[in-house]
Order: structure tokens, then C-alpha cells, then sequence
């Protein structure tokens, strides 16, 4: 699927706000790829279609995490994490989008997971560093993300898990997960 074919489909999904941060994203996730050597044209339609259910009801959100048997556990937590697996979904029930690399790197951009492809990692830090994206710690994985695509994300992943635990909000456990992969496997190389 074309660029702009792409970014008209997702544009009627989304506020203003959150097309022009879809587009820091793509552009952020285009950079990345080529940078680590991940596939660019995959980088890109992941990024321009992450957010494709932000703003569904939440209620249809529930609805199909049960029908499609998605861990019934993300239920237990902050809404805001449904958006990523159903995201998925929809990407390939509405748009046709049936590439499983594309449609993970959207299901996990939220959570993360252990093991994360390197389009899932992009896509992840993408999401965090888009020039639009200003708060604490930003700049800092920004450099990061400049040297190193592991330190980078594992710097946002502890950032988020902090971000909630400071605000005595529920982390799903994923995130945990996906910490402490990364930074197991990351002492075993060094
Ligand atoms: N492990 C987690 N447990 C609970 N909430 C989380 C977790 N990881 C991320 N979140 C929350 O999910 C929300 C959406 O995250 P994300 O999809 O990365 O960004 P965006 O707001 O751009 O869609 C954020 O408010 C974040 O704090
Ligand atoms: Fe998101």
C-alpha cells in the first residue's frame, strides 16, 4: 500500500493531534529502520497504522478482545493498552494489511514484548521519541536511539514502567517482561 493511500485511511481514524503525532512516527520509524537496517516500507505502514484504534469505544475494544481470545488479563488493566492488540486486528480485518511482521510491530507498540523484533523495537521507540512527543527523559532516549537501539528502548521501557508506578497506577506485566529481557540478554553480550 502507497504512502498516502495509507496516511487517508488512518487520517478519518484520528484526531488532528493524533495524525500529526502518526506522521512524527512514520517519519521517526523510517529513520530508524534505515539506521538499524529493519525493512523501511514495513517500518512505515506499522508506524502510520499503530494508532488505527485509539479512539474506538472502548467498548467495542472489550468486545473483541473477548471474541478473538486475546489474553483476557488486559482486561484487568488501563484501558489505554487495548488500542495496540485491537489495532491489529481491525488493521487486518478493515485496511486487508495481512503481514504478520507489520501487524505485530502495531499489536505490541504499547506493551512491548519479550523478544520484540527489531520492526517491533522501532516501532516502540518510535513511538516514544517522535519530535512531537515532549516529556521527561524524551530528550535523553532521543540521544540514545542515536547510538544504540537496545539501550534506547530499555531506557523508555524502565521510563514507562516508572511513569506508572509514580502515578501508583497498575503495570501490566508485559512491560516487566519485556525489561527484563532486554536487559538480561543485553548483559549476556556484553
Ligand atoms: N505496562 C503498562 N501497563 C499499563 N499501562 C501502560 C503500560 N505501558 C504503557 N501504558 C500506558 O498506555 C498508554 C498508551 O501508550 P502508547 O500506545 O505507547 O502511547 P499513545 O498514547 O501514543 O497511544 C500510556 O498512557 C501508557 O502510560
Ligand atoms: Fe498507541
Amino acid at each position: 500500500m502507497e504512502r498516502k493511500e495509507a496516511l487517508e485511511i488512518v487520517k478519518a481514524q484520528l484526531t488532528e493531534h493524533r495524525y500529526v503525532h502518526t506522521v512524527g512516527v512514520m517519519e521517526t520509524a523510517i529513520e530508524l529502520a534505515k539506521q538499524y537496517g529493519a525493512d523501511e516500507k514495513k517500518a512505515e505502514l506499522a508506524a502510520i497504522f499503530h494508532d488505527y484504534a485509539k479512539f474506538r469505544p472502548k467498548e467495542e475494544m472489550k468486545q473483541v478482545i473477548v471474541e478473538q481470545k486475546m489474553p483476557s488479563e488486559l482486561l484487568e488493566y488501563n484501558g489505554e493498552l487495548w488500542h495496540a492488540p485491537v489495532g491489529a486486528f481491525l488493521v487486518e480485518k478493515e485496511v486487508g494489511i495481512t503481514d504478520s511482521e507489520i501487524l505485530d510491530a502495531i499489536k505490541y507498540h504499547t506493551s512491548g514484548r519479550p523478544g520484540m523484533t527489531l520492526l517491533e523495537k522501532v516501532i516502540y521507540l518510535a513511538d516514544y521519541i517522535e519530535p512531537g512527543r515532549h516529556f521527561p527523559g524524551v530528550e535523553e532516549v532521543r540521544e540514545l536511539a542515536k547510538e544504540d537501539l537496545d539501550t534506547a528502548l530499555i531506557k523508555s521501557v524502565q521510563n514507562t514502567i516508572l511513569f506508572l508506578m509514580k502515578k501508583n497506577q497498575p503495570v501490566f506485566p508485559d512491560t516487566f517482561h519485556t525489561y527484563n529481557d532486554l536487559i538480561t540478554n543485553r548483559r549476556i553480550i556484553k
